[in-house]
């Protein structure tokens, strides 16, 4: 008895890539078989076509004969059980007819047609007269991954302007061809990069930022491949789609930071999963990190921020400080931002650097307006020595050991602050749940995750010496951060009443 008449449940979907080839490894099969490894899937791939093309464009493009293209598809179906197919560039009318011929035969249970016709570059990659052969592919497949261009050809429409119109030019597409559409915003202007599922008649919005970033080649083939990949693990398309969509958006983000190719380079299909031997940083530094929460949670300031018993001028004195590290702080985002590898970070730190200011700004103007501490007064030997520290990796550390170095005052807060957050609500009336809440719910601790996923991703490149420099200055500020919360001493002069003493250390 041969596999194919008994499949046999593998421990990964055995997932087939029939499409062309890019040597740069952003487009085509490489990027199907990377995007099928990053999620989960055995990879197989039949090549259509092979292209001599770059991040820039294609060059030349040969496509084998279709006797040839049979023999390789026939080779993997007498042998394997495909479980997903995902149709990418087919080049000739000759080449789709004989790909219709071999579904036709041997159909996988699932099968994702990616309609590629025009590149990134600009680069013709179907022949004017295969679109009808792709069009016959439609009644074979169960969804087709169109952009606006080519939904437009498959529709034999005008190109939609709107994203509106775009799902209702899917919808009419859907139900005349009978295929589940989905349509692709990417090549909408504007600061949405919108999908939507359109099957049977309903429609699934897929919504999703757009990223800025020039690496978008082969966002298309790799959303495809997931496609494919997820779908025999998932209950429809709807949610393999959702999946796929929003690790495309990382994978996009992490793009510019692979430094592949000087024109539209590719996507990080791997964004999401360490390299094997190297430990996610934050999991490295992780007992540091606790060290650091702990320690700080038992210093009075934060005791008495707990419990809601912590005077009023100690709470002063410490928003005071803050607001003098902020400011300083600010500048050394705005020096993470200035060194980031992609536009994602870029625009993270720049966006913390003028939150900083805001905060800053925002306490003056609300509890230091309402405290007599002199304005002028100078910042503590605590405030200035994490600052210092700050600054000195600031201006001579590499950008990996700069968000090492600022992760902690993100990562203790949003600590702290949940854990705070918690006592403080079981605490009725409690005078600075305001503040705490700050720290300890989204946006602070989503804006604690990301900067936590960029120290992951700045670690991956760097070498054994900066890893520890990276090392060395996290834990530096850790230990700042807990001296930070200890600075303000808060003594009892009377039993059950805690007063402040207003000299810092
Ligand atoms: N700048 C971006 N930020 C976020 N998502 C994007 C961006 N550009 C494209 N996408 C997403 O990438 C996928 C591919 O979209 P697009 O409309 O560009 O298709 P395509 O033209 O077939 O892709 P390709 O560029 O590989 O040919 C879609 O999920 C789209 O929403
Ligand atoms: C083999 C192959 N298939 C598809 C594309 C389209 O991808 P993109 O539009 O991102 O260049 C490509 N460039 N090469």
């Amino acid at each position: 008895m041969t596999e194919r008449e008994t499949p046999p449940t593998g421990s990964r979907p055995r997932v087939l890539s029939v499409a062309g080839t890019d040597p740069t490894g952003g487009a085509g099969i490489q990027a199907d078989l990377k995007s099928f490894a990053a999620h989960g899937a055995y990879g197989m791939a039949v090549v259509t076509a092979l292209l001599a093309q770059n991040t820039h464009g294609v060059r030349d493009v040969l496509v084998p004969d279709a006797a040839f293209l049979r023999a390789q598809l026939d080779a993997v179906s007498d042998d394997v059980t495909v479980d997903a197919v995902k149709i990418g560039m087919l080049a000739t009318a000759a080449v789709a007819d004989e790909v219709g011929d071999w579904l036709a035969r041997h159909r996988p249970p699932f099968v994702v047609l990616d309609p590629v016709m025009v590149a990134t570059s600009g680069d013709r990659l179907l022949d004017d007269d295969a679109v009808a052969a792709v069009r016959r592919l439609l009644a074979v497949a169960d969804v087709v991954t169109p952009n606006l261009p080519e939904l437009a050809v498959l529709a034999d429409e005008p190109v939609a302007r709107t994203w509106p119109e775009a799902v209702q030019q899917a919808t009419r597409l859907a139900s005349a061809a009978g295929v589940a559409v989905l349509v692709k915003g990417g090549h909408l202007p504007g600061v949405e990069s919108p999908d939507a599922l359109v099957e049977g008649g309903r429609v699934v919005e897929l919504p999703g930022a757009r990223v800025a970033s020039t690496s978008t080649h082969g966002t298309g083939c790799s959303l495809s491949a997931a496609l494919a990949a997820l779908r025999p693990r998932r209950p429809d398309w709807a949610s393999a789609a959702r999946d796929a969509k929003r690790w495309l958006g990382g994978a996009i983000a992490a793009g510019e930071a692979l430094r592949v190719g000087s024109g539209h380079g590719p996507v990080d299909h791997f964004h999401h999963a360490p390299a094997l031997g190297l430990p996610v940083f934050t999991d490295e530094v992780g007992g540091i990190l606790a060290a650091a929460c702990a320690a700080s949670l038992e210093q009075p300031f934060v005791r008495g921020l707990a419990d809601g018993g912590l005077p009023w001028d100690a709470f002063v004195e410490q928003l005071h400080q803050d607001a003098l590290y902020l400011t300083a702080y600010s500048r050394v985002l705005a020096r993470a931002s200035t060194l980031a590898p992609s536009a994602e970070a870029q625009e993270f730190f720049a966006r913390g650097a003028h939150s900083c200011l805001a905060v800053e700004r925002s306490l003056h103007e609300t509890y230091l307006a309402r405290a007599s501490v002199r304005p002028s007064s100078p910042p503590s030997a605590v405030t200035r020595a994490y600052v210092d520290h700050l600054a000195a990796v600031a201006a001579h550390g590499s950008y990996a050991e700069v968000v090492a170095a600022v992760l902690p005052c993100y990562w203790v807060y949003a600590e702290v602050g949940v854990t705070l957050l918690a006592q403080a609500d079981a605490v009725p009336g409690h005078p600075y749940r305001d503040w705490v809440a700050t720290y300890g719910s989204a946006p602070f601790t989503e804006h604690a995750a990301h900067a936590c996923r960029l120290a992951d991703a700045a670690a991956q490149h760097v070498d054994p010496a900066t890893r520890e420099r990276m090392i060395a200055a996290f834990d530096a500020s850790c230990r700042h951060e807990v001296a930070f919360f200890g600075q303000v001493a808060v003594v009892a002069t009377d039993p059950g009443r805690q007063v402040a003493a207003l000299a810092v250390r």
